[in-house]
């Protein structure tokens, strides 16, 4: 039995995520947990809300909210929709909670204890009327490049370009609207990562089990070169500045910065989730306390490779403690929406509230893992969500189990049937079953989603041929022996056909095995001789058909779905 540390890219706390974000992270980390704890291994999945930096705070004063009760109710709807997509989150977290407070410190303490973190005098924008000083975000004004009046300090919206707050024509505060400023100058604490980038280099060329995505983008940043990078802002919401457990001089009225604190929310979920279960967190995280065993992996989109790669191992090496690094990183290409972009700011595409709202969180789940956005981008369009739910699902699975189950309750009295012998299409169908077994094992393992996927849909295919091969139902009136060890074979597959769904999705294979009343312990991924897993069910157990599995998309669901969130015109 294995650990297996699972960590996916912590969703940003402003607003419902959409359908690229748990396509890119949260589900396929989900797939890959559900699958290992098939396999009987040890599984911890970590997730957690962001909830630090300026765009929680300007979320949080456009909905008129306090930021922390911002961040209460939006943790709460994150919760929900992952609950709703059937995420297997051991813990979901939140980075604003104090464990990641505490390490966000520690790590900030030893960091600068071996040099790597030095106080910098920055020059920055004061607003005299706010009397404080403004984060890029918090002050807008015109674009130098392009006349556009409302860029913001970081950069412009209009032209795209990257901007230093002082760049900024006629700025304003963005907090009063005051365009009383002035450049003071200020003290930051800045995280040497250029003195990190050998050390860093060495780690990332032994790493094996990072993609060549992530490779690529990882030399990319360190072949740029690194740079020195401030780890404090002038916020109030945030991970207060300390030295040695008190207060830091000077920085009364700063915070960490949150690309510094997020990634360690990791860290700080984990040890929430060991504290609530009486576990030993740092069996997971550190290597001189039981973690040299665990093999860790991350799920993320490909924006936040480099922060896994480079950034986070910057914090984690420069400490020189034994704490766990990535092992296993998968890292994705873009959902796409209509060939355009997904985008929260703009609320294009769909979010995981309304989708739910309209189909079952199974139908999404397979969906965004067969089509995952793996070698290249992938587009999500209503007539393939359509197209790919009415063909896997309902035909192919759904059919299969219905048509099975209802013969078998009109003609063998909904009980495991007794009679006939174990032929040639049953021999047949034990060897093509351990083929695809193999292959979907593989792919589950090795993190290839697509593949995996088509591997079960593979052995959902194979059922149905072999429905066509031992034809229980034509055999019935002239070979009634015949037909009943084909129902019986077919019943016993559709337990296997539910079990390798289970990772992709759960709540419809667990119909499918309550309705062949399959005892949890017998539900992990089918190992050992096909002939006795394709006999195991007990002759005369009671097997009801479910409730209609799945439901197929019509014409008109997809003209009222493009009439409420919008289609092909938005690309
Ligand atoms: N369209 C997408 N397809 C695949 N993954 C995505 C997509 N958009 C975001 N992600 C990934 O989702 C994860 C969570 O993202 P996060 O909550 O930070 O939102 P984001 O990247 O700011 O997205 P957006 O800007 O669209 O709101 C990250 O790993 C990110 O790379
Ligand atoms: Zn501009």
């Amino acid at each position: 039995m294995a650990r297996i540390l699972i960590t996916s890219a912590l969703p940003y706390i402003n607003g419902v995520k959409h359908l690229g974000n748990l396509a890119g992270s949260m589900l396929p980390a989900d797939v890959y947990a559900r699958f290992q704890r098939l396999g009987g291994h040890e599984v911890l999945y970590i997730c957690a809300t962001d909830e630090h930096g300026t765009p929680a705070e300007l979320a949080a004063s456009e909905a008129g909210m306090d930021v922390r009760a911002y961040c209460d109710e939006q943790h709460e709807i994150q919760q929900r929709s992952g609950e709703g997509f059937s995420l297997s989150y051991d813990y979901f977290g939140r980075t604003s909670n104090p464990e990641t407070a505490r390490l966000t410190q520690h790590f900030a303490d030893v960091l600068e204890d071996k040099g790597l973190i030095e106080e910098v005098l920055e020059h920055q924008i004061f607003s005299i009327d706010d009397d404080r000083f403004l984060p890029d975000r918090y002050v807008e004004g015109t674009c130098p490049h392009c006349g556009f009046e409302r860029a913001r300090g970081d950069q412009c919206d209009s032209c795209g370009r990257l901007l230093e707050p002082t760049d900024l024509i006629e700025p304003y505060s963005k907090v009063s609207g005051s365009k009383n400023l002035e450049v003071r100058g200020t003290k930051h604490l800045h995280l040497m990562q250029t003195k990190m980038a050998d050390r860093i280099r060495t780690w990332a060329d032994a790493a094996s089990g990072w993609p060549s995505l992530a490779k690529s983008i990882a030399y990319k940043w360190l072949d740029e070169g690194l740079r020195d990078r401030a780890i404090t802002r002038d916020l109030k919401w945030g991970v207060p500045v300390a030295r040695n457990g008190a207060p830091r001089e000077g920085f009364e009225n700063k915070v960490f910065y949150v690309w510094f604190d997020a990634p360690i929310g990791y860290l700080g979920a984990t040890a929430e989730w060991a504290a609530l279960n009486n576990a030993d967190w740092e069996s997971w995280w550190r290597t001189d306390k039981g973690a040299d065993d665990v093999t860790y992996v991350q799920f993320m989109g490909k924006d936040n490779v480099a922060f896994h790669t480079v950034s986070f191992p910057a914090t984690i090496l420069g400490s020189e403690e034994p704490w766990k690094t990535v092992d296993k990183l998968k890292a994705f290409n873009w959902l796409t929406w209509y060939g355009g972009k997904f985008s929260t700011s703009e609320q294009r595409g769909v979010f995981m509230d309304k989708a739910l709202e309209i189909m079952p969180g199974d139908y999404w789940r397979w969906y965004l893992t067969a089509n995952a956005p793996e070698g290249s981008d992938s587009a999500f369009t209503w007539e393939h969500f359509q197209s790919v739910i009415n063909k896997d699902l309902a035909d192919v699975l759904g059919n299969y189990v219905n048509r099975v189950l209802r013969f078998n309750k009109s003609r063998f009295e909904a009980v495991v049937p007794a009679g006939g012998t174990w032929g040639e299409n049953e021999d047949w169908l034990a060897a093509e079953m351990n083929v695809r077994l193999e292959a979907a094992a593989a792919n589950f393992e090795a993190m290839e989603f697509r593949k995996a996927a088509a591997e079960v849909r593979g052995l959902w295919a194979l059922g149905n041929e072999y429905l066509t091969r031992a034809e229980p139902w034509t055999k019935f009136k002239t070979d009634p022996e015949g037909a009943a060890v084909g129902v019986r074979t077919a019943l016993n597959f559709m337990a296997i056909m539910a079990i390798v769904a289970q990772p992709i999705i759960p709540v419809s294979a667990r119909t499918i095995l309550d309705a062949l009343s399959i005892p949890d312990g017998n539900r992990n991924w089918p190992k050992g001789d096909a002939k006795a897993m394709l006999t195991a069910l007990p002759v005369g157990l009671s097997v009801e058909p479910p409730e209609v599995l799945f439901k197929k998309i019509e014409e008109d669901d997809i003209a009222a779905w493009t009439e409420r969130f919008g289609g092909a015109e938005q690309g």
